[in-house]
């Protein structure tokens, strides 16, 4: 069984993008810029934009946090967006998700120049995606994307199996595994929480994605020998023995699935870094389109 190891995925990436950065800074130009949005003070959000801004410094982006109030107005946001917009020297604009219930996400989504959308929520992002056009594709789903190409994981041909339909995850993923890219080329069953014997479902595939948000949710009985788990669940569960008083949970048992597979991601240590290291991609893909490069 091999274990996906997102510390050593992720910092591939980065790599080479820190390399690109101090390629363009050696002919005079700018870094590229990426500007986040926080809106309230969610715990879990804080911690992702943290870690957002920390790895832009390492590897030499420029990045701004814009903070606002969790009482903030739809209208301030937007004001804010469309500011971000107006800048030339931001490339990437990224809104973090959930927001406070008075602003409607998808106004929010729709407001981003989808030239900056480097999260690839906007409806214009989306439909190029699910066309096969060159656009951003969604942090998380070109996260894994990118897992699979650094472990070099044979996808052609196979049967994987999404567990979720967000508009984060799931549907993009399907999307992308269907697809006719290195990576792609699979034939994908997309489950959700209407689907009849999902475990009956899952039991058939070479490929499991798990997005549905229940911790340990795909147990060994789901799972067929040497398939392939790629784990995106990240719940927090209290833990008074842990050092932050909290320990984070994927949507697969892993102890009692991992012996059974291929290969499998670990949480925390899997996906979510290279969740980071997709949206960092898109940045420089944003900076490289807008500078005409
Ligand atoms: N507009 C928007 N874009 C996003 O990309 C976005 C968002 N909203 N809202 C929330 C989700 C979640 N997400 C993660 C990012 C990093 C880790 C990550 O670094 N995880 C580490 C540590 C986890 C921890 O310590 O909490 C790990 O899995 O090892 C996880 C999850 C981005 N998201």
């Amino acid at each position: 069984m091999l274990i996906l190891d997102g510390k050593i995925a992720a910092e591939s990436v980065k790599n080479v993008l820190q390399q690109e950065v101090q390629q363009l800074l050696v002919q005079g130009k700018r870094a590229p810029h990426l500007a986040a949005v926080l809106v309230g003070n969610n715990g879990a959000s804080e911690t992702y934009v943290a870690s957002k801004v920390k790895q832009c410094a390492e590897i030499g982006f420029e990045s701004t946090l814009i903070r606002l109030d969790a009482t903030a107005s739809e209208g301030e946001l937007l004001d804010t967006i469309r500011q971000l917009n107006d800048d030339d020297n931001i490339d990437g604009i990224l809104v973090q998700l959930p927001l406070p219930k008075q602003i409607s996400e998808q106004k929010v989504i729709e407001a981003i120049n989808p030239t900056k959308d480097v999260d690839g929520f906007h409806p214009v992002s989306v439909g190029k995606l699910v066309q096969g056009l060159d656009t951003f594709i969604p942090a998380t789903p070109y996260g894994i994307m990118l897992m699979l190409e650094h472990f070099n994981i044979t996808t052609k041909g196979k049967h994987a199996v999404v567990i979720g339909r967000s508009n984060i995850v799931g549907r993009p993923m399907s999307v992308l595994l269907s697809s006719n890219l290195p990576y792609g080329n699979c034939t994908v069953t997309l489950c959700h929480s209407q689907t009849p014997d999902l475990a009956a479902v899952c039991r058939e595939a070479d490929i499991i994605v798990a997005a549905l948000g229940r911790a340990e949710f795909v147990k060994a009985d789901m799972v067929k020998e040497g398939a392939v788990v790629i784990d995106v669940g990240i719940t927090r569960v209290d833990d008074p023995t842990a050092k932050k008083g909290y320990r984070i949970k994927g949507d697969v048992a892993y102890a009692e699935v991992a012996p059974k597979t291929q290969a499998i991601t670990p949480v925390p240590g899997g996906v979510g870094l290279m969740t980071i290291a997709g949206l960092l991609k898109n940045t420089l893909a944003a900076y490289k389109r807008r500078t005409g490069l």
